[in-house]
């Protein structure tokens, strides 16, 4: 079945279980978890690791399926769409931040930023008018030419972040986006991460490790036997 939500639920996930066969047996991760996060509202999921975050930020993301449990992105449930049609919903839905940048070394910063609204077919001139405007939005209008490796990591994520948010997602989901910082860095690209999202009204999924960036946070919640509990 799908639906809209009336007021501004971007990610939904209800009794959400994971299980994944591995050579010594099935591993259960996620245990009938639940999770609601609304517009413009930053929820970081902390646990050891191992604990699932990746596991989970994967499902909210509609990356990966649960082995039961429903997920709604963006108001729709997902069960039951074909992979075109969840293909273009994600695409359009919703942006990633990946820990270790996941640029596009052979492209420029502007380049790397313009791939998922070539994905969603944005036309070129509206194209070039986002990617000026999020360059410009994480500090980077002057860098927009230049290629990964000519920047320094604050500034590969800071594309990384601008990539994730061109396409203007309901949904933001980042895994340990700063764990490859150092701790000034790291700080800086999560204020600029809680500022987008909440200017923007992105729903936003932030899994760490890193106390120091739990302050940004409207919610902190840790995952715990499979299941997320205020932290
Ligand atoms: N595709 C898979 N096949 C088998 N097991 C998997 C798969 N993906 C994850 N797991 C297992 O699920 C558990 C949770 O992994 P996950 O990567 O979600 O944890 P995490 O909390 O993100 O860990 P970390 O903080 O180290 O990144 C681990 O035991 C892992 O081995």
């Amino acid at each position: 079945m799908t639906h809209r939500e009336p007021d501004g639920l971007r990610v939904r996930l209800r009794d959400v279980h994971r299980s994944f066969t591995t050579a010594a047996g099935p591993v259960h991760v996620l245990r009938g978890l639940d999770l609601e996060v609304g517009s413009g509202e930053l929820v970081v999921v902390r646990g050891p690791s191992g604990s699932g975050k990746t596991t989970l930020l994967n499902i909210a993301a509609t990356i990966d399926a649960p082995t039961s449990g429903s997920v709604e992105l963006a108001g729709r449930d997902v069960a039951g769409m074909g992979d075109d049609a969840l293909a273009d919903l994600r695409a359009a839905s919703v942006g990633y931040v990946f820990q270790s940048f996941g640029l596009l070394p052979v492209l420029s910063a502007a380049e790397n930023v313009e791939v998922p609204l070539r994905l969603i077919g944005t036309e070129p001139g509206e194209r070039a008018a986002r990617v000026a405007e999020v360059l410009e939005r994480v500090g980077l209008a002057r860098h927009a030419r230049q290629r990964p490796y000519e920047l320094s990591g604050g500034q590969q994520q800071r594309v990384g972040v601008a990539r994730a948010l061109v396409t203007r997602p309901a949904v933001l989901v980042a895994d340990e986006p700063t764990g490859q910082l150092d701790s000034g860095t790291a700080e800086q690209v999560m204020a600029l991460i809680a500022d987008l999202v909440h200017s923007a009204g992105v729903a936003a999924v932030v899994a760490t490790h890193d106390p120091a960036l739990m302050a940004r946070a409207d919610r902190v919640l840790e995952l715990h036997d499979g299941r997320l509990r205020p932290a």
